[in-house]
């Protein structure tokens, strides 16, 4: 039997998520209110660009039909494994892709979920040295970087919904490839220092 590999999980910050993408949190605003610029008749902080929406395709150089922005909604079953296993992960080449949890019916409130990306390598698979796991806030979004390797949503303690925006031409190679880890390395995200 292979040795597990532990990987703690962490905190979402913006600093420490910035080699993989962008965290999209609204708290700025409390820590420092005149962010932003005015809206709605100035009963609003409008913050702009939380994000790029990057598709990255050389739109009318291939005989593919441009993508479109896909604006979808996730339900996440909740993920009970602990500690989580890393079996996969996957990559949309030329797409940023976002995540925000919308708030659910359930009288829980939305719930803490898992993240987990990986940098890509010289041989254009994972580069499971650069291998990190957050545990996101409902508050915060979050979008991959075109190309970032990422583990399929995780909810960790119910059911999740999340609004979702990446690039697609229903082309699977160019919307997403997945790569399988192999079966005898056996990675698991350690979630013990956080709690439901
Ligand atoms: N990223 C993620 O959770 N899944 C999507 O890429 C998908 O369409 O499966």
């Amino acid at each position: 039997m292979e040795e597990a590999i532990r990987l703690p999980a962490q905190h979402l910050t913006p600093a420490a998520y910035a080699p993989f993408g962008r965290v999209i949190d609204a708290s700025a605003l409390t820590q420092t209110p005149e962010a932003g610029i005015s809206a709605n008749q100035n009963t609003a902080r409008r913050l702009n660009a939380v994000s790029p929406l990057t598709n990255l395709r050389p739109e009318g150089k291939t005989e593919r039909e441009p993508a479109q922005p896909n604006l979808c909604l996730f339900r996440c079953s909740p993920r009970a494994e602990r500690p989580f296993p890393v079996r996969l992960l996957e990559r949309h080449p030329f797409s940023t892709q976002m995540f925000m949890p919308i708030a659910g019916p359930s009288p829980k409130g939305t719930p803490d979920y898992l993240v987990i990306v990986a940098e890509n390598g010289t041989d254009d698979r994972p580069n499971l040295n650069s291998l990190k796991a957050f545990v996101a806030r409902p508050w915060q979004g979050i979008t991959y970087h075109p190309g970032i390797w990422h583990h399929p949503m995780v909810a960790l303690h119910q059911t999740t919904d999340f609004l979702s925006l990446v690039w697609e031409n229903s082309h699977d190679n160019e919307d997403c490839n997945v790569v399988q880890l192999p079966a005898d390395l056996i990675i698991q995200v350690d979630l013990s220092d956080f709690s439901r």
